[in-house]
């Protein structure tokens, strides 16, 4: 056996060595892409979403297997994360602390060479880029069984910065405990979204056992991995930043449990061929205003994702609305559906226009 090891192994060694020359030969060309944009004054443009996209898709295409389409995906973001970080490195707030799916969704998008910060409020993201602190910012907008993110949508309205990207991330909360056993357990600790997505599971597996609810999830394993007789419910993110044992993984009652984030700049993103467009639009509260004003997206073939109401903060209109379309804003039928509604809207805001989330 160990002879016959020995030479598979060989072979890895010298794949691992051609593989470390073909990165590195990668690296100097993103140094070159680097100088070359610095040479048309397009420095400060370093991070191009619709191109990391369209080497994504590109590499799945390609991807013969036996790598699942998500590992390769992973690695090739990393690869081109560290590439980034040589011409300039990305500071990315997101909404903290450390531990978070929020967390996740950054290092998804990101990679790990960016320089993450993570802020106490998603008013303090916003804040970040719109300072220049942080070149971009990680924000959640909704999640497949609460519904959307108020305080994300009503920020948009009255800011300056644009939507460049999205993250969908799949969340998975885990029971996270040094105690071996379920019976052990006296007490659980989560943020109120986590034990209410985990509730039936609870009622099932720990019946009579009090739930706390705290800030965070990180918070949550951080109190657990100190306090014996506890548990946290938190993601993988969490348990591996206290070092806590996960005792039962994939908890939550709803399997297809994803939250969908934005990633926020100061531009949006060139167009893919497979992208998105986020409109903010208010409409006259009279009978079939609301019909009348998405008529033209009709009229133009254009698809809607979404639409979400919520309450105008100025007493101008009644309710906004957040359109999510299909396409690109230099898409002619998506140009043609934004020029009629610009005419029809009481108000319209582009929020940008960007590649659809790459999984
Ligand atoms: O093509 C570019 O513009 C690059 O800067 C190179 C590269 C890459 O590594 O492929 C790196 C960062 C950008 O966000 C997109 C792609």
């Amino acid at each position: 056996m160990l002879q016959e090891l020995g030479v598979v192994r060989e072979q890895i060694d010298t794949i691992d060595a051609q593989m470390l020359a073909l990165l590195n030969e990668r690296a100097k060309c993103a140094q070159h892409v680097g100088e070359i944009k610095a040479k048309y004054g397009e420095a400060g443009h370093v991070y191009r979403p619709e191109r990391e996209a369209q080497v994504l898709r590109r590499i799945q295409d390609l991807n013969a297997g036996p790598l699942p389409n998500e590992s390769v995906t992973f690695f090739f973001r990393e690869v081109m994360s560290a590439c980034l970080s040589l011409e300039n490195p990305l500071g990315v707030a997101f909404l903290g602390p450390l531990g978070t799916f929020s967390e996740s969704a950054a290092v998804k998008h990101f990679g790990h060479a960016a320089r993450l910060a993570p802020q106490s409020t998603i008013d303090d993201v916003f804040r970040e880029v719109e300072s220049g602190h942080a070149q971009y910012g990680v924000a959640p907008v909704e999640n497949s069984t609460e519904g959307a993110v108020g305080r994300t949508l009503d920020l948009l309205l009255g800011s300056s910065l644009q939507i460049c990207g999205e993250v969908v991330l799949r969340i998975h909360q885990h029971l996270m405990t040094r105690e071996s056993e379920l019976g052990h357990i006296r007490k659980v600790y989560s943020h109120a979204q986590s034990l209410a997505q985990c509730h039936e599971w609870l009622n099932r597996s720990l019946p009579g056992v009090p739930r706390i609810s705290v800030g965070s999830n990180a918070e949550a394993a951080r109190l657990a991995s100190l306090e014996p007789g506890t548990a946290a419910i938190a993601g993988e993110a969490a348990s591996e930043r206290y070092g806590l044992p996960r005792l039962v993984e994939s908890i939550e009652d709803e399997p297809n449990n994803t939250t969908r984030f934005l990633v926020l700049g100061r531009h949006d993103a060139g167009r893919t061929g497979s992208d998105k467009t986020s409109l903010i639009m208010s409409a006259s509260n009279r009978p079939g205003a609301v019909h009348e004003l998405l008529a033209p997206l009709a009229d133009a073939g254009v698809s809607m994702n979404r639409l979400e109401s919520r309450p105008a903060r100025a007493a101008l209109w009644e309710y906004v609305f957040y359109v999510d379309i299909e396409g690109h804003r230099d898409d002619p039928a998506v140009k043609t559906a934004l020029d009629a509604l610009a005419s029809r809207a009481a108000y319209l805001k582009i929020l940008g226009s960007y590649p659809q989330a790459v999984y």
